[in-house]
């Protein structure tokens, strides 16, 4: 569990979880925020409270470029605020726009294995529109190829090897953020 007074440590910036589809940012953020204390946010969710209809529809009547520039104002909305923890989608990460946002707070790439996301979205298989493909899992692997240079630009990187529960995942998490703000973050936190 994490210490209120371990969490002031953080000044109030915000947490971005960045990384592939399935490599769990949405459930993760959840308990993350609770052992925070800050507020939980999901840049899918509130794309589908704007459009008023499920991503999977959205992508169907108004193709993924219109997803990502309400992906992009949602983003936008949320980085005015403090003290938020934010699940973005998985592609958030290619609009070099989007990182002017992102950089404002702290990202931190949940980095899960290839067979985990793979197994993790196969119980779910529709709810991505961008894998309903004749090949899932080559498109999945050319997404994975296309965007790890992006996702390694986050200020932390966690790697997810297998399935653990979402506080010892989040016990994880935390211990990387705190390595990094011993680092020194200059550009994102008062070191004076
Ligand atoms: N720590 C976890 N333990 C078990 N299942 C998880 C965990 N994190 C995510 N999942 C499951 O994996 C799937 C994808 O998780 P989700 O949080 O939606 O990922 P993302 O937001 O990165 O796409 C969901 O079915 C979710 O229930
Ligand atoms: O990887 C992507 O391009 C996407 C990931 C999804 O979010 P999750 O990463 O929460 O599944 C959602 O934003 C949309 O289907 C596009
Ligand atoms: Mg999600």
């Amino acid at each position: 569990m994490i210490h209120p007074e371990e969490a002031e440590r953080l000044q109030g910036v915000n947490l971005y979880l960045i990384g592939m589809m399935a490599s769990g940012k949405s459930t993760l953020g959840v308990e993350l925020a609770a052992q925070l204390g800050f507020q939980f946010f999901d840049t899918d969710v509130l794309v589908e409270q704007v459009a008023g209809c499920p991503i999977p529809d959205l992508f169907a009547k108004q193709g993924e470029a219109y997803f990502r520039d309400l992906e992009t104002q949602v983003l936008a909305q949320l980085s005015s605020y403090t003290r938020l923890v934010i699940a973005t989608g998985g592609g958030i990460v290619l609009r070099p726009q989007n990182w002017s946002y992102l950089h404002h707070g702290l990202t931190i790439w949940l980095d899960a294995a290839p067979a985990l996301i793979w197994q993790r979205l196969l119980r779910d298989p529709d709810q991505r529109p961008l894998l309903q493909t004749p090949d899932p899992e080559a498109t999945l692997h050319r997404f994975m190829q296309q965007r790890q240079p992006f996702y390694a630009q986050a200020d932390v990187r966690v790697s997810i090897p297998s399935e653990i529960s979402p506080p010892q995942l989040a016990e994880q998490v935390w211990q990387a953020i705190r390595t990094r703000l011993r680092e020194g973050i200059p550009s994102k936190l008062n070191t004076c």
